[in-house]
């Protein structure tokens, strides 16, 4: 079975015991936008770096998170978020090929602008519930590849268009605070 391929289980905050230490829930669970609060941090000295952007078959908990059959294609974004160079965040955003075919949604042109521009302003996306887990070590690049790093996801819903945002919190931001 490739990786790709694990189902990868995600948990509501509530249902971790013991779960993340008080300094990584409060950034886990952070309801606004991680840019703008990570650009705070690194009192401006902040960029997203685009690693790999492209139509892919989506992974099967991402296709069950977007109610599309398994093995659906999607655009998958993924990116690293830096404060004064330092890797702090690891984003994979997707939503299916299916959904965006309309919509206006031009996530395959952000480039190294950060999606939350497109997700925090008008007309505003409806964010569900934050979900947790550990994430796999070998679906990080190999570059701040690490076990047992906490990530979460939501899903920003806009009419028929979901967009799964799923985040791991790097070491180096931990390191930071
Ligand atoms: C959803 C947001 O957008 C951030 C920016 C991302 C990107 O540019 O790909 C991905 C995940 C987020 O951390 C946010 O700012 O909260």
């Amino acid at each position: 079975m490739s990786l790709s391929s694990l189902p990868l289980h995600w948990h509501l905050p509530s249902q971790l015991h013991p779960g993340p230490t008080p300094i990584e829930r409060d950034w886990l669970l952070e309801q606004g936008s991680l840019t703008r609060r990570l650009q705070a941090l690194a009192d401006g000295a902040f960029r997203v770096e685009p690693l790999n952007e492209g139509w892919h078959n989506l992974r099967l908990d991402e296709a069950r998170a977007l109610g599309v059959a398994p093995g659906s294609q999607g655009w998958v974004r993924e990116v690293l978020l830096r404060g004064h160079e330092q890797p702090w965040v690891f984003a994979r955003s997707v939503a299916s090929r299916e959904a965006l075919k309309g919509s206006g949604f031009d996530l395959a042109h952000l480039g190294s602008r950060s999606l939350g521009e497109l997700l925090f302003t008008s007309p505003v996306f409806q964010r569900g519930p934050i979900e947790l887990a550990h994430y796999p070590a070998d679906w990080l690049p190999s570059s701040v590849r690490a076990e047992q790093l906490w990530a979460r996801r939501s899903r920003f819903a806009r009419e028929r268009l979901s967009v799964l945002v799923c985040e791991v919190f790097l070491p180096s931001l931990f390191g930071q605070l």
